[in-house]
């Protein structure tokens, strides 16, 4: 498939590459006329010259230098744009590909390493492209051309002689090419684990330096470093024995020219000029020679980003639409018919057997030790992860049998990290939506209970998070997400999962009546909270403990119960009375 996304792009802008080939080749075939030109004017010197022939030499070459740098322009220049755009197009490829993959890739695929083949493995494709095709068609054509060059027109023998050295550079290019391509990965994967390392550094700074783990980061750090500087001067020594033993084969080969094509021009075998004009050709076979070399190294390269990108482009969405994706009820009952989960090379399922029916328009609280299975809960209800067939309904109709589109239209979710993107604030509570409507947004965030806040700001909701070191507090975070919540008015169920955990309880008791208010018009509240003050709108509490319900009913019967719930209520509210 790597090399069929290559084939594609060839085949979408053959004409375009015939029109390089052709001019890279017509400049060749003209440059290797220049030594011969030279080479005629010397053995004019001897037949006697005239100024006009003077004249007439130096217009020739002039024109002839005119057309080969118009033509090797033009084909350069395509060559290299037609591989960004090739670069470009890989970029995007990979960044849609990655949007339609669920959150586990991501977690099993660390930002940084997706990250380096979108800066490394993607210029090595376009360098083979550009440099890798241009230069084989500069060898190609200039070896050829000279090589018929000084057969037909100076000496077989002399040719063959000069060049027995120069065609050992294609062995010294095979022996070291693959240590070489094998060190530049070994570079690769340092510079990515470093990378990773920065990342997740400096993600939690603040973790860091409240820990005072400066030292211990700075030294990991410098591991890091010093094994890039290793791996690297491995390289390094590596690309200097190659890019020294190729001179010193032409040198040996310039050494033999000068020893036979002397002998040679002493016995009028071949004229001074035709001597001089060999010298010329055999410093222009050098360089497509060492091209040879340097194209097969990034073609090596460059095929093992191939592969590498070949890898993550196959890798498959696992949670697809089906083909005729059925509608959600308008109002339904959502239903959890004995449904187990278990996370894939997990040793315990996340959640077992879990019965359950949520009435439209009610509220179910859900509380659990950390662990328990909340958000697994949430995120199977949303598929963000696939549940097993026939064990989450919406009203009659299975969510595997709707389009997840639908499904996150139909409910609207808030994490417990609210993320916000490097936007306005504005932005980031109505994203996704394009085009905000500022009176709803305004809304939203009154609602929220973060209107007040967000006004003191320097602009106001115009305020881009992040710049000028502008940081929200985990609150602020939670009331940006709930907002985002409550733009979407067409959801019928609303799940805050842990997200009123940062807010305090005047904070808390605004939400809440805004809640209530959405209850009020019909729709389903799911709350889970390790704070069970947040749950006092609920209907109905589940108590989920290991992926099981352990206890289910009102506030008032579990209270009876005198269970985990009991415990808990007993715990916090001794808390609170001793907080007041
Ligand atoms: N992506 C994952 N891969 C493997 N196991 C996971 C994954 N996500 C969660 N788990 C495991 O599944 C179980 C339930 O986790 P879950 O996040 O649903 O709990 P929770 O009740 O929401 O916890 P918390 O209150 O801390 O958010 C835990 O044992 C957790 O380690």
């Amino acid at each position: 498939m790597g090399h069929r996304l290559v084939r594609d792009f060839f085949r979408e802008h053959l004409r375009q590459y015939l029109l390089a080939i052709a001019s890279i080749g017509i400049a060749k075939v003209i440059q290797v006329q220049i030594p011969f030109i030279i080479g005629e004017f010397i053995d004019q010197f001897h037949q006697g010259i005239t100024p006009i022939l003077i004249e007439h030499y130096a217009l020739k070459l002039a024109v002839i230098s005119a057309l080969y740098v118009g033509l090797f322009g033009v084909g350069q220049f395509t060559i290299g744009k037609l591989a960004r755009i090739f670069e470009g197009n890989l970029r995007q490829r990979l960044f849609q590909h990655w949007e339609t993959l669920e959150l586990e890739y991501f977690s099993q695929h660390t930002v940084g390493d997706l990250l380096s083949h979108v800066l490394n493995d993607v210029p090595a494709i376009r360098q083979a492209l550009a440099g890798g095709i241009n230069q084989s068609l500069q060898a190609i054509f200039l070896f050829a051309a000279t090589l018929v060059m000084t057969i037909k027109d100076i000496n077989l023998g002399l040719t063959l002689v000069s060049l027995i050295p120069l065609l050992l550079i294609p062995v010294v290019v095979v022996k070291l090419g693959p240590k070489i391509r094998h060190q530049s990965r070994v570079v690769q994967e340092s510079l990515s684990r470093m990378s990773d390392l920065t990342e997740e550094s400096l993600q939690s700074i603040r973790l860091i330096k409240s820990t005072g783990n400066e030292v211990i980061e700075r030294r990991r750090f410098t591991t890091k470093v010093d094994t890039i500087y290793d791996n690297s001067m491995q390289l390094v020594r590596l690309n200097t024995t190659f890019q020294a033993l190729i001179p010193l084969l032409s040198g040996i080969s310039f050494a033999i020219t000068l020893m036979y094509g002397g002998y040679l021009t002493l016995h009028h075998d071949i004229s001074i000029g035709a001597f001089v004009a060999f010298t010329v050709y055999l410093s222009m076979m050098v360089r497509p020679l060492m091209q040879f070399g340097n194209v097969i190294n990034i073609f090596q390269n460059s095929s093992a980003s191939l592969l590498r990108i070949q890898v993550l482009l196959e890798a498959e969405p696992q949670i697809k639409d089906p083909l005729m994706p059925r509608v959600l009820p308008q109002k339904g009952a959502i239903t959890f018919r004995d449904l187990s989960f278990c996370y894939d090379h997990s040793d315990h399922c996340a959640l077992q057997h879990i019965r359950l029916r949520i009435p439209p328009g009610s509220i179910l609280g859900i509380v659990g030790r950390t662990g328990a299975g909340k958000t697994t809960l949430a995120r199977l209800l949303l598929r963000e992860i696939d549940p097993p067939p026939g064990t989450i309904f919406i009203g009659d109709t299975d969510i595997r049998d709707v389009s997840r589109e639908s499904l996150r239209d139909y409910i609207a979710y808030v994490p417990q990290d609210g993320f916000l993107f490097s936007l306005s604030i504005g932005q980031n509570i109505a994203f996704p939506l394009p085009e905000p409507d500022l009176q709803k947004i305004q809304q939203a965030a009154s609602e929220a209970n973060i209107l007040a806040a967000i006004q003191a700001m320097p602009e106001g909701f115009s305020t881009i998070v992040g710049e000028h070191g502008l940081t929200l507090s985990g609150g602020q975070r939670q009331r940006i997400a709930i907002a985002r919540a409550l733009m979407k008015t067409q959801s019928q169920v609303i799940i805050l999962d842990d997200s009123l955990s940062a807010v305090d309880s005047v904070t808390e008791s605004v939400i809440l009546d805004t809640l209530k208010k959405l209850h009020d018009q019909g729709r389903t509240l799911i709350i889970t909270s390790h704070r069970l003050s947040a749950l006092r709108l609920a209907d109905h509490i589940m108590v989920l403990d290991d992926g099981e319900i352990i206890e289910y009913g009102t506030h008032a019967q579990l209270l009876a119960q005198h269970g985990f719930y009991a415990r808990l209520y007993a715990i916090q509210s001794q808390g609170s009375e001793q907080h007041a």
